[in-house]
Parts: C-alpha cells; sequence; structure tokens
C-alpha cells in the first residue's frame, strides 16, 4: 500500500484535490456553559486511496468525526469537503462520496435479507437495479455470504451482519469508506475476512478509507497513516512507519534461561530486569552495540545461558499509550511532522 496517493486512482472519485478536508472542525454538546467540546479545531487533509486509522481514548471524539463527515452530525464550527463537495452546502453530491459502517449501530435492516439490504441501499443511493443486481452478487460472494443471502440479516451470526453491513456501504462503490469500529466483536476468522477486504479496497481498488478502531493491532496492518486523537484533538497524526521510527530507540532486549541469580550488579544504568517465562528478559533502554555486546560478554562471562538478542521496536499500542500520556512531546502536525498534511 501507498503511504501517500496524491492522484485519484481510476476506480475511485474523479474529483482533483484531496479526498477528505476537515478545516477547524470542531462540535460542542450541549448549550451555554454546559456546552462540551467534543471535537476542537480539527484539519486533516486525507488523500485519495490512503488508509488514515483514527484511534483515540473511549469519548475522544472519533465517533463524533466520522458521523461529521457522513453528514450525520452538524458541525459547531469549521467545513468538511468529500472529494470537493462540501457537506453543508453540496449535501446530496457530498454524501454520495462515502460508504459508512458505524459503530454499534444497525447499518442494515434485519427483518430483511442480505439480498434485499443491498437491493434496497443500492436504490436508495439512486442505482437502478440492473446496476445494483451485479454489484450486491459480487460483494455478497466475495464475502461468502452468497448461500444464504435470502435468509434474514437477523438471524445471522455477528460477523455475517457486520459483512452485510460493509457491503451494503460499499454497494454504490464509492471512493470513500468510513469504517467505525468495523471489527469490533468478531471472531479472528470474521476480523481477518473484513481486514483482507480493507486492505484490497485500499491497495487493489483505490479507495479512500478511514478507520476507527481501539484494536491497534488492526490499525497498524491497515494504516498508512495514523492520527490519534486526545479529548477532541489530534495530537499526532504521521504515516505509520515514521510513527513507529520516531519512537523506535535504541532499545535492545536480550533473553537468557533461567534467572539473574546475582549478576545485575554491573548492568549499564537504566537497564530493566524481568522475569519471562523461565527465563529473565534484560531490556536495554538506550543503548549503543558497544554496551550491547559489553553486556553479553558479562552474562557470558556468568554462564548466563543465551536465548536471543533483539532490537526492540515499539508496537503501535505502546506509541499510543506514550503518546496518550506525553501529549506534550507528540509529533504533531504543527511540530513539523513531515507527510502528516499531505
Ligand atoms: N449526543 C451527544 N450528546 C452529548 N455528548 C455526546 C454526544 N455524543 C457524544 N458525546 C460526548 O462527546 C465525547 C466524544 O464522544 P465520541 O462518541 O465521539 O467518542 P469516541 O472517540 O468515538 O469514543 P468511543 O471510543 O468510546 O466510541 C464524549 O465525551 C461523549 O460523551
Amino acid at each position: 500500500m501507498e503511504a501517500v496517493l496524491t492522484e485519484n486512482p481510476a476506480s475511485a472519485g474523479t474529483a482533483p484535490g484531496a479526498a477528505i478536508e476537515l478545516s477547524g472542525l470542531g462540535k460542542a454538546y450541549g448549550r451555554g456553559e454546559h456546552a462540551f467540546a467534543a471535537v476542537r479545531e480539527t484539519t486533516l487533509s486525507v488523500p485519495w486511496g490512503q488508509v488514515i486509522g483514527l484511534l483515540g481514548p473511549n469519548g475522544a471524539g472519533k465517533t463524533t468525526t466520522i458521523k461529521m463527515i457522513c453528514g450525520l452530525i452538524t458541525p459547531s464550527t469549521g467545513s468538511i469537503t468529500l472529494g470537493g463537495y462540501d457537506v453543508a452546502r453540496q449535501r446530496s453530491h457530498a454524501v454520495r462520496q462515502i460508504g459508512a459502517v458505524l459503530e454499534g449501530s444497525r447499518n442494515v435492516y434485519w427483518p430483511m435479507s442480505a439480498w434485499e439490504n443491498l437491493m434496497y441501499f443500492g436504490r436508495l443511493k439512486g442505482l437502478r437495479g440492473s446496476e445494483v443486481r451485479p454489484r450486491a452478487r459480487r460483494l455478497l460472494t466475495d464475502l461468502g455470504l452468497w448461500e444464504r443471502r435470502h435468509e434474514t440479516v437477523g438471524s445471522y451470526s455477528r460477523g455475517m451482519q457486520q459483512k452485510v453491513a460493509v457491503a451494503a456501504a460499499l454497494i454504490t462503490d464509492p471512493p470513500i469508506i468510513l469504517l467505525d469500529e468495523p471489527t469490533l466483536g468478531l471472531d479472528v476468522e470474521a476480523a481477518r475476512t473484513v481486514k483482507d477486504w480493507i486492505a484490497h479496497l485500499a491497495a487493489d481498488d483505490g479507495k479512500t478509507v478511514v478507520l476507527t478502531t481501539h484494536q491497534l493491532e488492526v490499525a497498524q496492518e491497515l494504516s498508512d497513516r495514523i492520527a490519534v486523537i486526545k479529548e477532541g484533538e489530534i495530537i499526532a497524526d504521521l504515516p505509520t512507519t515514521e510513527l513507529l521510527a520516531r519512537h523506535a530507540e535504541n532499545r535492545y532486549e536480550i533473553r537468557v534461561a533461567g534467572s539473574l541469580d546475582g549478576n545485575v550488579g554491573g548492568l549499564p544504568a537504566g537497564a530493566r530486569v524481568e522475569p519471562d517465562g523461565s527465563g529473565t528478559r534484560v531490556l536495554l533502554p538506550d543503548a549503543d552495540s558497544a554496551t550491547v555486546y559489553a553486556v553479553l560478554d558479562q552474562l557470558a562471562a556468568a554462564d548466563q545461558q543465551l536465548v536471543s538478542v533483539a532490537q526492540a521496536r515499539p508496537s503501535l499500542e505502546a506509541v499510543f499509550i506514550r503518546l496518550l500520556h506525553h501529549a506534550g512531546a507528540a509529533p504533531t502536525p504543527e511540530a513539523g511532522g513531515e507527510g502528516t498534511t499531505p
């Protein structure tokens, strides 16, 4: 997957410029002294073909942002354009650019079958039956639901319902897909299918995808770019690889069999010793290779059996937690993170 596509892929929208532009976007719930700013001054430009992961703790403002992009919540401040169309002023054109699977909502009608749902949503969005049918067939076949297409969605498993929701969002072949917690509550296999689909939509169909999830390994796997929201504000916004690289320190992890038995005295300052199953892990948070060799010599001299040596790479989860707790030091677009606002 390309980190940033500046050109609009042929299969996606046709508008020049960015797929999604949020400019000074804000949302306050309530009024007067009871007003609560759920989203503040959010400015974000998502190029065509990019998968952006919107991460943040509970209540950070992710769903509010997604719903504003969908046109379901009216912003208090700022503007949103989708494929160049202003959501407030050119609503029908703007909304036609997107397909959405919203968190926790019943995105599809349970008393209807999967087939009926897709026909309904296709027609609702202005397509003719002859346009919807082949597309519905392909989507249901690809998602493994074709055989059961005439059963009511209410009788499906959670994973199958989520697949129907994804299919309904895709029925008009919109260039922009908004997915709020798309793998929530899915078992390993169903989550894999949905993840593979998201990757396929981006890589093969050139879709622009906005993804929110608390499953950080899902975000790390799928997102070209990560924006972290805390208390309604973006506190970090970087290409995923760069975000991880920026937080990659000279951290090494040495694993030995058994305990260290008093051999920890001469370890360098800052070294941490932790139990690791039946063995022990020595973490060197900021070590050059000379220091690592010195520690290995020391362990060898003490007859400690070496299991492995690795340069520790932080997971997105580790970076995320660090960002939330040290927001002041976070890489933000304002702090000059290149590639943050292409
Ligand atoms: N309709 C509403 N009225 C008042 N406050 C609301 C409303 N919807 C959301 N909020 C508040 O706005 C803030 C942001 O909520 P939002 O649902 O956008 O967060 P989120 O990041 O999606 O959280 P989660 O990860 O828990 O889904 C929260 O404090 C929430 O309580």
